[in-house]
């Protein structure tokens, strides 16, 4: 279809979804409509199905989920045209009103500022008149903990502190590319896996020079996971998101734009209220490391030696066409990290974890310089807080292993004074700010600090 017929296309819809328990198989379909006509979009998914068919409440509860995955997961195919009317196919109570609504405009906040298209940040999706049908109550809480794996390093210390709690945690991730197939293996505990397939059509429409752009992908493998973890008897979805992934990368147009929004403390509220209010689910779905810094993380993780041959961070290695096989080592997320970890690990361990060095090489100041907040904004991608890359260089200027690198020495040259004084006082290795973790969860955590 001409990009010209796209533009023109003036609503979104959710024709129809399934999910079938017997074989895991859940089917979703979109349109995207206007003037010059229809297209249609069908994508995929099929869930890993339990030993035991499921109870029929367990039954009843995913496919309420999988109601709530049908409109999150639009956001792909709504961004290829981007319509003024966004048509949803039931009624909603308010809590999932108010996730699907800050989906299509706060998920999708990166995506309206990089098109410059304001308006996709008041969408104001339609609904049919009635309300929903009442859903009973499902709590399945005190099931072992399913806890999503995305190959990095939050994952792993989520992993690690629910396994020294006895909680006997069950690792799970959408789609396993190799890196998380490795660090499955590396952890040695049995994972699921759910498998996703976006429509090709959509490719061909981003070949022809549709709309494109970042969407919140955190929140499309949440409810996933958590229909998972219904299915399969579970108890809740611990997820690995940190407390900077709240924190927006610039304002525009008087919205904040946070390319982890997904990620961040009010999706994370948000989808909670959601999923007890549709899906009748109790204390379903949770970040364990919501209180902590991304620095306090590396920190963490360093004390762990088993992943070292397989843990990856970077976006690169989770690109759906090409992607590289391990730490591409020029970008800000390889940037961060490596900083994040130098502190907390002898030098030649970080160096063979990422294959390269990456403070002995001058070509990575400009981007080091971005991260420490000194050129442009925080860059669009998951990475720490400009005070937490600036305290892991105040750490670094510290040590006699990294203090005379050739990058550590441009960067501490570089920070103005300001810069220093706020790592001086900085609280990046307390523990704070509001968190859904639940006290027989908290504990596992300050095991671990
Ligand atoms: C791996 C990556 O960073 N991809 C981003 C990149 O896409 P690219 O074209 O370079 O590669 P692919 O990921 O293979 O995508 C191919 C096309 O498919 C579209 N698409 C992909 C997944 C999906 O769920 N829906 C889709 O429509 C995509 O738009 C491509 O056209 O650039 C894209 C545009 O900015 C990003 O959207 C891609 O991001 C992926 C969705 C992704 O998985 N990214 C995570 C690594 C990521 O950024 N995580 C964030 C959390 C964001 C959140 O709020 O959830 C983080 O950790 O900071
Ligand atoms: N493919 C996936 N399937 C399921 N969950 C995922 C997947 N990729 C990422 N996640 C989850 O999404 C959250 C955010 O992912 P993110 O990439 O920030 O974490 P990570 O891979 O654990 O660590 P790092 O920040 O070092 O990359 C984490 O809870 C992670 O477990």
């Amino acid at each position: 279809m001409p990009t010209e017929q796209l533009r023109q296309m003036d609503a979104f819809s959710f024709p129809a979804c399934s999910l079938d328990p017997a074989t895991g198989a859940v089917t979703l379909e979109y349109a995207l409509s206007g003037p010059g006509g229809e297209v249609r979009f069908t994508e995929r998914i099929t869930l890993p199905t339990p030993a035991e068919p499921p109870a029929p409440a367990a039954v009843a509860a995913a496919e309420r989920v999988v109601e709530l995955l049908h409109l999150v997961a639009g956001v792909s195919y709504y961004k290829a045209a981007a319509p003024h009317r966004l048509v949803l196919p039931r009624p909603l109570g308010p809590a999932s009103l108010a996730y699907v609504t800050a989906i299509y405009t706060k998920g999708l906040g990166e995506y309206a500022y990089r098109n410059d298209l304001p308006y996709v940040l008041e969408l104001v999706p339609e609904t049919p008149a009635g309300s929903p049908p009442a859903v009973a109550p499902l709590d399945q809480q005190d099931g072992r903990p399913l806890s999503t794996v995305g190959g990095g390093k939050d994952s792993i210390v989520s992993l690690e502190a629910l396994r020294r709690a006895g909680l006997d945690p069950v690792p799970f991730s959408v789609n396993p590319n190799p890196v998380i197939v490795s660090v499955n293996e590396a952890s040695g505990l049995p994972a699921l896996a759910a498998r996703r397939a976006i429509d090709p059509a959509l490719f061909e429409l981003n070949r022809a020079g549709a709309r494109n752009g970042h969407i919140p992908v955190t929140a499309i493998n949440s409810l996933i996971a958590v229909a998972t973890a219904v299915l399969h008897g579970l108890g809740p979805v611990v997820m690995s998101n940190e407390r900077s992934a709240s924190d927006p990368n610039l304002i525009w147009h008087g919205h904040e734009i946070n390319h982890q929004w997904s990620k961040g403390v009010e999706a994370e509220g948000l989808l909670r209220a959601a999923l007890t209010e549709h899906a009748g689910l109790i204390e379903p779905y949770f970040s364990l490391l919501r209180s902590l810094s991304e620095l306090h993380i590396a920190k963490l993780f360093a004390q762990f030696d088993r992943y070292d041959d397989v843990v990856t961070s970077c976006n690169a290695a989770f690109k759906l066409h090409d992607p590289s096989a391990r730490w591409c080592g020029h970008c800000p997320k390889c940037r961060f990290v490596f900083l994040a970890l130098a502190p907390f690990m002898p030098r030649e361990r970080l160096v063979r974890i990422f294959g390269k060095d990456m403070l002995d090489d001058p070509d990575q100041v400009p981007g080091y310089l971005e991260l420490l907040g000194i050129d442009a904004h925080k860059p669009f991608e998951c990475v720490g807080e400009v005070e937490e890359s600036t305290v892991a260089l105040s750490l670094l200027a510290q040590q006699e292993q990294w203090r005379n690198a050739p990058v550590v020495r441009a960067l501490v040259a570089a920070v103005p004074a300001e810069g220093w004084a706020a790592a001086g006082t900085s609280d990046v290795f307390s523990p704070g700010g509001t968190t859904y973790v639940p006290p027989a969860y908290a504990k596992t955590l300050t095991a671990l600090t």
